[in-house]
């Protein structure tokens, strides 16, 4: 079981980089596990969520994201453990007593109710006045700006109008907690982008807890305050996305959130100018940050992401890394080409340029010889 810290940093998605540990969680989720017969789909996790938060979970298909959220809804009992709620244990609460709500992946609409019929269904069962209803209805239609289509039928709208519809009625009820399971799985890659966009919009104007599940680490960075890495059953990492990105814990958290060069090796001395790496198979010496805190005998990768290495056909006396290799592939994406550089290591080294000037950017081909270089600050040293 690995330790955790919800770190502070400050970037990007601000309040929640930064405070949450001094705050009240709205979640305090302890110590629980989850077992079905002799599997273990959660083990021992512990996690605070915090109000007014986007919480993604992020992690591989089977690690446990959905029967976490489940658990959270109160649709599974965890095998041990507690969940609480602004302190108050919920374990014993059933769901549809618990201040949560759950937007399925299949948005489970009724097709024979009309969309506002549809949103207003919750609402009936709470004994609320019609009035009342009437005007959360209108509320709810217009967050998601559906109005105009209140009197149609789930049949009679597209994919993605169906899935604001879901949303409107799982928050119709105003929760303090939404749970979102996949809420985009079914949208096209541009419908996608762009729901991502108003559903963090209306996270914002409600200030509503969204705990969001996705296996698609694109989505979690652009939508969560923090993102929460699975892996079977465990916690493995809980940090911003910058953080996530950037400053991954392991191996495994790094190759699991976009594209990166694990070099293996070896710290063999401690100089002034940074540790120097030695690579396992090429014998190269190459600069790295100084880890602080970490003996550097226990160090065994430097991490370093495409984007932050560049190509050149030349060498320079400057203080960046540089390894010799052909190109082996190359991949043209218009705003971007990525290298595949063999340098002798098991893998190639994968290097990410921007395509910055229409004319003028220097452009590389299969079989070309080039030199990889990088910053030392831009590699990260990891001991697992
Ligand atoms: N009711 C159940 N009975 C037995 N095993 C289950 C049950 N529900 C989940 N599991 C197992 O628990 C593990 C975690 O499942 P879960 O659905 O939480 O994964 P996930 O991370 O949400 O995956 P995906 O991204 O594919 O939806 C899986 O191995 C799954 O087979």
């Amino acid at each position: 079981m690995l330790a955790l810290t919800e770190k502070s940093v400050i970037n990007s998605a601000g309040q929640f980089g930064r405070d949450t540990e001094s705050r009240t969680p709205l979640i305090e989720i302890r110590g629980i596990s989850k077992s079905f017969h002799s599997f273990t789909a959660i083990n021992d996790l512990s996690l605070n969520i915090y109000e007014k938060e986007f919480f993604a979970l992020l992690g591989p298909s089977g690690c446990g994201k959905s029967t976490l959220l489940r658990m959270l809804a109160g649709f599974e009992t965890p095998t041990s453990g507690q969940i609480l709620l602004n302190g108050e244990n919920m374990v014993s609460i059933p769901p549809e007593k618990r201040p949560i709500n759950m937007m399925f992946q299949s948005y489970a609409l009724f097709p024979h109710l009309t969309l506002e019929q549809n949103i207003a269904f919750g609402l009936k069962r709470l004994n609320m006045a019609k009035d009342e209803i009437h005007s959360r209805v209108a509320e709810m239609l217009s967050l998601v700006q559906m109005e105009k289509f209140a009197r149609r039928k789930p049949g009679q709208i597209s994919g993605g109008q169906r899935q604001r519809i879901a949303l409107a009625r799982s928050l119709a009820r105003r929760p303090k907690m939404l749970l979102l399971d996949e809420p985009m799985a079914a949208l096209d890659k541009k419908l996608r982008r762009e729901t991502q966009l108003e559903l963090m919009d209306i996270q914002h104007q409600l200030g509503t807890t969204f705990v969001i599940v996705t296996h698609d680490q694109e989505e979690a960075m652009t939508v969560a305050n923090r993102i929460g890495i699975m892996d079977h059953g465990h916690l493995v990492q809980v940090s911003t996305p910058l953080e996530t990105y950037e400053n991954p814990v392991s191996r495994h958290v790094a190759e699991f959130v976009g594209d990166t060069n694990v070099f293996c090796g070896h710290v063999n001395a401690v100089k002034e100018s940074g540790w120097q790496f030695c690579l396992d198979k090429v014998d190269t010496v190459l600069v790295a940050p100084e880890l602080t805190g970490v003996p550097s005998g226990n160090i065994k990768y430097l991490n370093v992401r495409p984007e932050k290495m560049a190509v050149s056909r030349d060498y320079e006396e400057d203080s960046s890394n540089y390894l010799k290799g052909t190109i082996i592939d190359v991949a043209y994406l218009g705003n971007l080409s990525t290298y595949y550089v063999d340098v002798g290591l098991d893998k190639p080294v994968l290097a990410q340029m921007t395509n910055s000037q229409r004319l003028h950017t220097e452009h590389f081909a299969e079989g070309d010889v080039v030199w990889v270089s990088w910053y030392p600050q831009d590699g990260q040293l990891l001991v697992r």
